[in-house]
């Protein structure tokens, strides 16, 4: 006999807890299925271990461009204590904290891998084997995530090589790491295992890094990297991994350009793929292993009834952790009777990359702007220009950039690169978000002597 709930969730990542605990905070009873642990991938093998490697290193950054303090530095930092903090910020790969928070947000936590078996039909099989049957007489919320995505490379799969699970989580630092990709796992963790004392490489198929962003943060990034001693190749490629000691020992990798590089570890960051395999989808008619298509309520398309739903990782609009709790938050609201629609998510999303410089960006780039067929004027500032960042360590750079549509006179768009702009960008997403006025933002005085004058500049710089 099946237990029934309104709401049967599958998947404990952010986005999944979010969609449970907004429709169980409106009276809904909700199941919230987790076969691993409650928190996802964000908690402990992405986001949270990601950061806790990479401030340290940009704190000593910080510290080495401030007079006064880098006279006080001696040596590089303490790898065992940036590894200590790292566990302390996964909590011990333990989720005995989630599961209060869970149950004190009314969930009710099945443990196990769950599986749809028909329309508002989820079996969940325990790790010893138990089948419990769930059946919603609401909706089903799939926030399965994604997984890490290896290309076809000879020998690749065979060696074992890390991916975001091994790149956040190793327990000592590899002497020569090799990185391939380009995106932003890629110049993340190659950034915190440099900090941390590895001699890393990092390999990309694109002319530049970041390509999905302005073509000045790749060019930036990249030099940012280099100084910092990351041997960066571009438009290369790996053809051949082979390792030695039975899958244990060094890894040998070809590239097109003949290069072979030599290394102790080698992450694969090449983006990722939702986990829809075996879950049942195909009993849907849906393809097993492919994002879910949803529309702007998150409903899967192509099923009918009203009833599944997809947020997160795993429906493909954007990978990113507080995107997927919006759509989760969405979702939750819909559940409840409420009107919502996601749109931010195509507009407005923000994302930071927490190298040093940081990079960070919302809405669209110019190129993007343009396609979309917005009538684009943009405007760009040099950051070290401004006497906030003068201040704040000596030498530093970086670059803003608006994109603002000339007719509606509202920015699009807005890019930052230099030391510490992600805590500047929710300016910029208000802005984006709100479509606020040029006019009117010529009123929002940023304060003195900050890094925020820079809009001051940038608008300046438009002609106000
Ligand atoms: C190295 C790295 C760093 C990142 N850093 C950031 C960052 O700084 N900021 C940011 O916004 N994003 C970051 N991201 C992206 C972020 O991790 C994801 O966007 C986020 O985790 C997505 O959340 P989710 O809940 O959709 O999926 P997930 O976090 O993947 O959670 C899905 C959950 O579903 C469970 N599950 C899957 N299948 C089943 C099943 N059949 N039955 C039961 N349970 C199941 C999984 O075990 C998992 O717990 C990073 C990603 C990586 C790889
Ligand atoms: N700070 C953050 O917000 C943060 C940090 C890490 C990851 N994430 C998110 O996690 C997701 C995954 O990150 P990612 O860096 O793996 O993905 P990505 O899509 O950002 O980058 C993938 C990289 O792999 C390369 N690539 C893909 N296929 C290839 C192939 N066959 N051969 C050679 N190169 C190939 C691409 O050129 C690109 O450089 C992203 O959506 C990202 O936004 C976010």
């Amino acid at each position: 006999m099946a237990e029934t709930f309104d709401v049967v969730v599958i998947g404990a990542g952010p986005t999944g807890e979010n969609a449970g605990a907004r429709a169980a905070a409106g009276g809904l009873k909700v199941a919230l299925v987790e076969h691993e642990l409650l928190g996802g991938e964000c908690s402990y093998w992405a986001c949270m271990p990601s950061k806790a490697l990479l401030h340290p290193g940009e704190t000593l950054w910080m510290a080495q461009h401030t007079p006064g303090v880098r006279e006080l530095l001696q040596g590089p930092l303490k790898v065992d204590a940036v590894l200590k903090h790292r566990d302390k910020m996964v909590s011990g790969y333990d989720d005995k904290s989630q599961a209060k928070w869970a149950e004190g947000a009314k969930l009710t936590v099945v443990r196990g891998r769950g599986k749809l078996t028909g329309p508002r039909k989820v079996s969940v099989e325990g790790k010893e084997g138990k089948v419990r049957e769930l059946e919603a007489r609401r909706a089903v919320v799939i926030a399965t995530g994604s997984k890490p995505r290896h290309p076809d490379i000879a020998g690749l799969k065979e060696s074992r090589p890390w991916d975001n699970r091994e790149g956040t989580g190793a327990k000592a630092v590899p002497g020569r790491l090799v990185v391939l990709g380009g995106g932003v796992e890629a110049v993340e963790l190659a950034q915190a295992w440099r900090d941390l004392g590895s001699e890393v490489t990092l390999v990309q198929r694109g002319p530049r890094l970041l390509t999905r962003f302005e073509p000045f943060v790749g060019e930036q990034l990249a030099q940012a990297l280099r100084d910092a001693g990351v041997r960066v190749f571009l438009e290369t490629q790996a053809t051949k991994v082979q390792r030695s000691g039975e899958g244990k020992g060094e890894f040998t990798i070809t590239l097109t350009n003949r290069d072979t590089l030599r290394a102790d570890a080698l992450l694969v960051a090449m983006g990722r793929t939702a986990r829809t395999d075996d879950l049942g989808v195909d009993t849907l008619g849906l393809k097993s292993g492919a994002s879910i298509e949803v529309d702007d309520q998150l409903r899967a398309k192509g099923v009918d009834g009203d009833w599944l739903y997809a947020c997160g990782d795993v429906n493909g609009r954007n990978l990113l952790t507080h995107m997927g709790k919006y759509q989760g938050r969405l979702v939750g609201d819909i559940l409840l009777g409420k009107p919502a629609k996601a749109w931010a998510d195509t507009k407005a999303t923000p994302q930071v990359i927490f190298t040093h410089p940081q990079v960070a960006s919302v809405g669209h780039t110019e190129a993007q702007a343009r396609k979309a067929g917005v009538p684009v004027k943009t405007v760009q500032y040099e950051l070290g220009d401004v006497a906030g960042t003068s201040l704040l360590g000596e030498g530093f750079k970086g670059t803003a950039k608006l994109v603002v549509d000339e007719q509606r006179r509202i920015i699009v768009g807005a890019t930052f690169t230099g030391p510490g702009v992600g805590e500047m960008l929710h300016a910029a997403t208000i802005a984006v978000a709100g479509e606020v006025t040029l006019d009117t933002l010529w009123h929002a005085v940023p304060s003195y002597p900050t890094m925020s004058e820079v809009w001051l500049r940038l608008l300046e710089a438009y002609g106000l």
